[in-house]
Protein backbone atom coordinates (compact mmCIF):
# COMPACT_ATOMS: atom_id res chain seq x y z
CA UNK A 1 0.00 0.00 0.00
CA UNK A 2 1.68 3.21 -1.14
CA UNK A 3 -0.64 5.84 0.37
CA UNK A 4 0.19 8.13 -2.53
CA UNK A 5 -3.38 9.38 -2.72
CA UNK A 6 -6.02 9.90 -0.05
CA UNK A 7 -7.13 6.66 1.59
CA UNK A 8 -10.25 6.42 3.68
CA UNK A 9 -10.10 3.82 6.44
CA UNK A 10 -13.16 2.37 8.15
CA UNK A 11 -12.13 2.00 11.79
CA UNK A 12 -13.63 -1.08 13.38
CA UNK A 13 -13.08 -3.78 15.98
CA UNK A 14 -15.27 -6.20 14.01
CA UNK A 15 -13.89 -7.38 10.68
CA UNK A 16 -17.20 -9.02 9.79
CA UNK A 17 -18.53 -5.46 9.32
CA UNK A 18 -16.33 -4.98 6.26
CA UNK A 19 -19.13 -5.50 3.68
CA UNK A 20 -20.88 -2.42 5.14
CA UNK A 21 -17.74 -0.34 4.66
CA UNK A 22 -17.04 -1.23 1.03
CA UNK A 23 -19.20 1.49 -0.48
CA UNK A 24 -17.23 4.25 1.22
CA UNK A 25 -13.86 3.01 2.42
CA UNK A 26 -10.61 2.12 0.69
CA UNK A 27 -9.42 0.02 3.59
CA UNK A 28 -10.34 -1.21 7.04
CA UNK A 29 -8.47 -0.05 10.11
CA UNK A 30 -8.74 -3.09 12.35
CA UNK A 31 -8.45 -1.94 15.97
CA UNK A 32 -7.05 -5.15 17.38
CA UNK A 33 -6.79 -3.62 20.85
CA UNK A 34 -10.58 -3.08 20.93
CA UNK A 35 -11.48 -6.41 19.31
CA UNK A 36 -12.42 -9.72 20.80
CA UNK A 37 -10.15 -12.51 19.54
CA UNK A 38 -8.43 -10.34 16.91
CA UNK A 39 -6.18 -13.07 15.53
CA UNK A 40 -9.14 -15.38 14.94
CA UNK A 41 -10.94 -12.53 13.18
CA UNK A 42 -7.93 -12.03 10.92
CA UNK A 43 -7.71 -15.72 10.14
CA UNK A 44 -11.40 -15.76 9.16
CA UNK A 45 -11.32 -12.54 7.14
CA UNK A 46 -12.44 -12.92 3.56
CA UNK A 47 -13.38 -9.32 2.81
CA UNK A 48 -12.39 -7.22 -0.20
CA UNK A 49 -10.83 -4.24 1.52
CA UNK A 50 -7.17 -4.39 2.59
CA UNK A 51 -6.49 -4.10 6.31
CA UNK A 52 -4.49 -1.57 8.29
CA UNK A 53 -3.82 -3.37 11.57
CA UNK A 54 -3.60 -1.21 14.69
CA UNK A 55 -2.96 -2.59 18.17
CA UNK A 56 -2.97 0.68 20.07
CA UNK A 57 -1.13 0.68 23.37
CA UNK A 58 -2.73 2.15 26.49
CA UNK A 59 -0.21 5.02 26.84
CA UNK A 60 -1.18 6.22 23.34
CA UNK A 61 -4.94 6.13 23.95
CA UNK A 62 -5.66 2.47 23.15
CA UNK A 63 -6.48 -0.59 25.20
CA UNK A 64 -3.54 -2.90 24.57
CA UNK A 65 -1.08 -3.65 27.36
CA UNK A 66 2.45 -2.50 26.72
CA UNK A 67 3.98 -5.95 26.42
CA UNK A 68 5.60 -8.22 23.86
CA UNK A 69 2.26 -9.88 23.12
CA UNK A 70 0.97 -6.65 21.58
CA UNK A 71 3.82 -6.46 19.08
CA UNK A 72 3.82 -10.23 18.54
CA UNK A 73 0.15 -9.97 17.53
CA UNK A 74 1.05 -7.32 14.93
CA UNK A 75 3.81 -9.58 13.63
CA UNK A 76 1.31 -12.40 13.25
CA UNK A 77 -1.06 -9.99 11.51
CA UNK A 78 1.46 -9.15 8.78
CA UNK A 79 1.62 -12.83 7.84
CA UNK A 80 -1.86 -12.47 6.34
CA UNK A 81 -1.96 -11.28 2.73
CA UNK A 82 -5.04 -9.23 3.57
CA UNK A 83 -2.97 -6.99 5.86
CA UNK A 84 -1.49 -4.20 3.74
CA UNK A 85 -0.27 -1.94 6.53
CA UNK A 86 0.33 -1.81 10.26
CA UNK A 87 0.32 1.07 12.69
CA UNK A 88 3.12 1.54 15.20
CA UNK A 89 3.46 4.40 17.65
CA UNK A 90 6.43 6.65 16.77
CA UNK A 91 7.50 6.35 20.40
CA UNK A 92 8.07 2.63 20.08
CA UNK A 93 10.05 3.11 16.87
CA UNK A 94 12.23 5.69 18.63
CA UNK A 95 12.77 3.52 21.72
CA UNK A 96 13.59 0.51 19.59
CA UNK A 97 10.78 -1.66 20.99
CA UNK A 98 8.87 -1.63 17.72
CA UNK A 99 11.77 -1.79 15.29
CA UNK A 100 11.71 -5.55 14.91
CA UNK A 101 7.98 -5.40 14.15
CA UNK A 102 8.55 -2.69 11.53
CA UNK A 103 11.31 -4.73 9.88
CA UNK A 104 9.10 -7.79 9.88
CA UNK A 105 6.39 -5.76 8.13
CA UNK A 106 8.80 -4.44 5.51
CA UNK A 107 10.08 -7.92 4.73
CA UNK A 108 6.48 -8.83 3.92
CA UNK A 109 5.95 -5.66 1.85
CA UNK A 110 3.53 -4.35 4.43
CA UNK A 111 3.53 -0.57 4.91
CA UNK A 112 4.19 1.00 8.32
CA UNK A 113 2.26 4.00 9.65
CA UNK A 114 4.10 5.72 12.51
CA UNK A 115 1.56 7.35 14.82
CA UNK A 116 1.66 10.24 17.20
CA UNK A 117 -1.32 11.31 19.34
CA UNK A 118 -1.71 14.31 21.59
CA UNK A 119 -4.98 14.08 23.53
CA UNK A 120 -4.40 17.35 25.39
CA UNK A 121 -3.26 19.99 22.96
CA UNK A 122 -1.75 20.96 19.63
CA UNK A 123 2.05 21.21 19.81
CA UNK A 124 3.80 24.18 18.20
CA UNK A 125 4.27 24.13 14.44
CA UNK A 126 7.97 23.52 14.89
CA UNK A 127 7.34 20.56 17.15
CA UNK A 128 4.67 19.07 14.85
CA UNK A 129 7.06 19.34 11.94
CA UNK A 130 9.82 17.68 13.95
CA UNK A 131 7.52 14.81 15.03
CA UNK A 132 6.28 14.17 11.51
CA UNK A 133 9.82 14.29 10.13
CA UNK A 134 10.89 11.70 12.70
CA UNK A 135 7.89 9.56 11.79
CA UNK A 136 8.38 9.77 8.03
CA UNK A 137 12.11 9.07 8.41
CA UNK A 138 11.19 5.75 10.01
CA UNK A 139 7.94 4.70 8.35
CA UNK A 140 5.99 4.91 5.09
CA UNK A 141 3.46 7.32 6.59
CA UNK A 142 3.77 9.71 9.54
CA UNK A 143 0.45 10.23 11.29
CA UNK A 144 -0.26 12.99 13.75
CA UNK A 145 -3.56 13.34 15.64
CA UNK A 146 -3.66 16.38 17.91
CA UNK A 147 -6.29 18.08 20.05
CA UNK A 148 -7.25 21.53 18.80
CA UNK A 149 -8.50 24.05 21.32
CA UNK A 150 -8.62 26.98 18.89
CA UNK A 151 -9.03 27.59 15.17
CA UNK A 152 -5.37 28.60 14.98
CA UNK A 153 -4.39 25.15 16.19
CA UNK A 154 -6.14 23.71 13.14
CA UNK A 155 -4.46 26.24 10.85
CA UNK A 156 -1.07 25.28 12.30
CA UNK A 157 -1.77 21.60 11.69
CA UNK A 158 -2.91 22.24 8.12
CA UNK A 159 0.12 24.40 7.47
CA UNK A 160 2.51 21.67 8.63
CA UNK A 161 0.57 19.12 6.58
CA UNK A 162 0.90 21.29 3.49
CA UNK A 163 4.60 22.02 4.02
CA UNK A 164 5.63 18.40 4.55
CA UNK A 165 3.50 17.24 1.63
CA UNK A 166 5.22 19.81 -0.59
CA UNK A 167 8.53 18.40 0.62
CA UNK A 168 7.52 14.96 -0.56
CA UNK A 169 6.73 13.40 2.82
CA UNK A 170 3.69 11.16 3.24
CA UNK A 171 1.68 12.36 6.21
CA UNK A 172 -1.76 11.81 7.69
CA UNK A 173 -3.10 14.46 10.04
CA UNK A 174 -6.26 15.24 11.94
CA UNK A 175 -7.34 17.37 14.90
CA UNK A 176 -9.39 15.45 17.43
CA UNK A 177 -12.31 16.94 19.35
CA UNK A 178 -15.09 19.33 18.37
CA UNK A 179 -12.96 22.37 17.56
CA UNK A 180 -10.82 20.48 15.11
CA UNK A 181 -13.47 18.23 13.66
CA UNK A 182 -13.61 19.96 10.29
CA UNK A 183 -9.89 19.24 9.85
CA UNK A 184 -10.84 15.63 9.11
CA UNK A 185 -12.61 16.80 5.96
CA UNK A 186 -10.19 19.59 5.06
CA UNK A 187 -6.73 18.10 5.79
CA UNK A 188 -6.84 15.87 2.67
CA UNK A 189 -6.86 19.04 0.56
CA UNK A 190 -3.52 19.97 2.15
CA UNK A 191 -2.07 16.54 1.56
CA UNK A 192 -3.19 14.31 4.43
CA UNK A 193 -3.22 10.77 3.06
CA UNK A 194 -5.37 8.83 5.55
CA UNK A 195 -8.75 9.60 7.10
CA UNK A 196 -10.49 7.44 9.69
CA UNK A 197 -14.20 7.00 10.33
CA UNK A 198 -16.33 4.43 12.14
CA UNK A 199 -19.33 2.88 10.39
CA UNK A 200 -21.50 4.32 13.12
CA UNK A 201 -20.49 7.42 15.08
CA UNK A 202 -21.45 5.59 18.30
CA UNK A 203 -18.38 3.41 17.67
CA UNK A 204 -15.93 6.29 17.18
CA UNK A 205 -12.32 5.34 17.86
CA UNK A 206 -11.25 8.94 18.54
CA UNK A 207 -12.96 12.17 19.64
CA UNK A 208 -14.68 14.15 16.90
CA UNK A 209 -14.70 11.53 14.15
CA UNK A 210 -17.39 11.77 11.48
CA UNK A 211 -19.03 8.51 10.57
CA UNK A 212 -17.57 6.88 7.48
CA UNK A 213 -20.31 7.81 5.01
CA UNK A 214 -20.25 11.45 6.11
CA UNK A 215 -16.46 11.73 5.95
CA UNK A 216 -16.44 10.09 2.55
CA UNK A 217 -19.00 12.56 1.22
CA UNK A 218 -17.30 15.61 2.74
CA UNK A 219 -13.87 14.67 1.42
CA UNK A 220 -15.23 13.89 -2.03
CA UNK A 221 -17.17 17.14 -2.26
CA UNK A 222 -14.34 19.32 -0.99
CA UNK A 223 -11.68 17.77 -3.18
CA UNK A 224 -13.91 17.97 -6.24
O1 LIG B 1 -4.59 6.93 15.04
C1 LIG B 1 -5.71 6.90 14.56
C2 LIG B 1 -6.41 8.12 14.17
C3 LIG B 1 -7.59 8.29 15.09
O2 LIG B 1 -7.10 8.52 16.40
C4 LIG B 1 -8.42 9.51 14.67
O3 LIG B 1 -8.28 10.55 15.30
O4 LIG B 1 -9.19 9.39 13.71
C5 LIG B 1 -8.46 7.03 15.04
C6 LIG B 1 -7.70 5.76 15.38
O5 LIG B 1 -8.53 4.63 15.21
C7 LIG B 1 -6.49 5.65 14.51
O6 LIG B 1 -5.71 4.56 14.95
Amino acid sequence: MAFDSFTLAASTAVLADEPHARDHADMVEFRMDLASDPLAQLADYDGELPILATNRVAWEGGEADDDDARLDALETAVEYDTVAAIDLELECLLSGAGRRTAEHARERDVAVVASIHDFEATPSEVRMRELLEQATDRADVGKLAVTATSRSDVLDLLSVTNLLTERGRTVATMAMGEMGRHSRAVAPIYGSKIGYGPLDSADATAPGQYDLATLSRLVRELRG
